[in-house]
């Protein structure tokens, strides 16, 4: 198949590579003409992951036309933050039976639209049932180092879903089928947030009790976001929500957890991320979770926390007091 892949950091480079070793031809954008013409010379991205070798099928360019002229899948690997502005310069350039699929792992912030409404709006000459959901426990560099990973493509068609996992389901890395697309959505981008507590609660020097309690806790209140936007509670117990969130709040590869423990070691987030050049989309997922809580009435303490430390300046360890200062209640609703 010919495949586009918007977006070459690491996700969208580890993907091209795993897709053109499943004998597909893939076209690579990368933003910055620069990095595409160096991906096509030194057949690596020694921006975002070094040392991994771009196969030939690989084709790396900064422009969309060109990356998406006749693809039969564009597979969205870009921060959610600029999912609006890509698919609004991607209209007019995509085939009606094309299959859109979305690997990033957000909300946008300032509406608490997820991609595929964001789709929707930008892209309204495809039918939505085209848009296709990729989420799961999958850090680029150990799909890449050849660990068994399993990940889930997720539709409102399930036989979208399918044809995506019949795709990219390669050698170490498995892909199932879900049509919960909301709630597969949901998974990806609310456990950035939860991470980003995790990432607190070892920067404080918590013990395994409290990350126990905030990764079970945390998968609480997704559960309860989700079920309210329309998402099943089943998708949670699943990889996009709990797999997911196991990994990204223990895994030391996470960058949500990394800077959620900068800053429970007291560090500025200005500074966290003034040496950071990837993206931890927590951060700008968090002022759309508690948007979304808001608007449906969800109490979501963890993310209440989180968002209080990163937009209200308030001391992690007060935070933390403070969840576990609340009145006492009912382990289930
Ligand atoms: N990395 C991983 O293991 C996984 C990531 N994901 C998800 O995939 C998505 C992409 O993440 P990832 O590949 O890790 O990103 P990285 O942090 O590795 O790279 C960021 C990429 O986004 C580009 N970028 C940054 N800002 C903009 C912008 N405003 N407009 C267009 N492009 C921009 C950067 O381009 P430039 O170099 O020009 O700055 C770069 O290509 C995220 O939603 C993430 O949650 C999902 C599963 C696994
Ligand atoms: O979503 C991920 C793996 O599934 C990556 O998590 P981070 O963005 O926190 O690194």
């Amino acid at each position: 198949m010919r495949i586009a892949i918007v977006g070459a950091g690491s996700w969208g480079t580890a993907l091209s590579i795993i897709a053109a070793h499943k004998g597909h031809t893939v076209r690579l954008w990368a933003r910055r003409a620069e990095l595409a013409e160096r991906l096509n010379l030194e057949r690596e991205n020694g921006d975002y992951l070094p040392q991994q070798k771009l196969p030939e099928e690989v084709q790396a360019t900064a422009s969309l036309a060109e990356a998406t002229r006749g693809a039969e899948i564009v597979l969205y690997a870009s921060p959610s933050h600029a999912a609006r502005e890509i698919l609004r310069a991607l209209h007019g350039h995509l085939a009606r039976e094309a299959l859109f699929v979305s690997a990033a792992k957000g909300i946008e912030a300032e509406t608490g639209k997820r991609i595929s409404e964001i789709f929707a709006e930008e892209l309204s000459e495809m039918a939505v049932e085209r848009f296709v959901a990729l989420s799961g426990p999958s850090f680029a560099r150990e799909v890449l180092a050849g660990y068994p990973t399993a990940i889930v493509a997720a539709s409102r068609a399930i036989e979208n879903a399918r044809l995506v996992q019949t795709a990219l389901s390669h050698a170490n890395l498995r892909l199932y089928a879900n049509d919960d697309l909301i709630g597969t959505e949901m998974g990806g981008a609310v456990k950035n947030v939860i991470a980003l507590a995790a990432g607190m609660v070892v920067g404080l020097g918590l013990g395994t009790n409290s990350l126990a309690a905030l990764i079970t806790r945390g998968l609480a209140e997704m559960t309860r976001l989700t079920v309210a936007v329309g998402g099943r509670a089943e998708t949670m117990l699943g990889l996009a929500g709990v797999g997911d969130l196991v990994l990204t709040c223990t895994g030391e590869l996470s960058r949500n957890r990394y800077v959620g423990r900068e800053l429970g070691r007291g560090r500025k987030l200005e500074d966290v991320m003034c040496g950071m050049h990837e993206v931890a989309e927590g951060i700008r997922t968090a002022r759309a979770v508690r948007l979304l809580a808001e608007r449906y009435a969800v109490r979501m303490p963890i993310t209440e926390a989180v968002h209080a430390v990163i937009y209200e300046g308030k001391n992690v360890r007060a935070a933390v007091d403070d969840l576990m200062a609340r009145p006492l209640r009912d382990e289930f609703d």
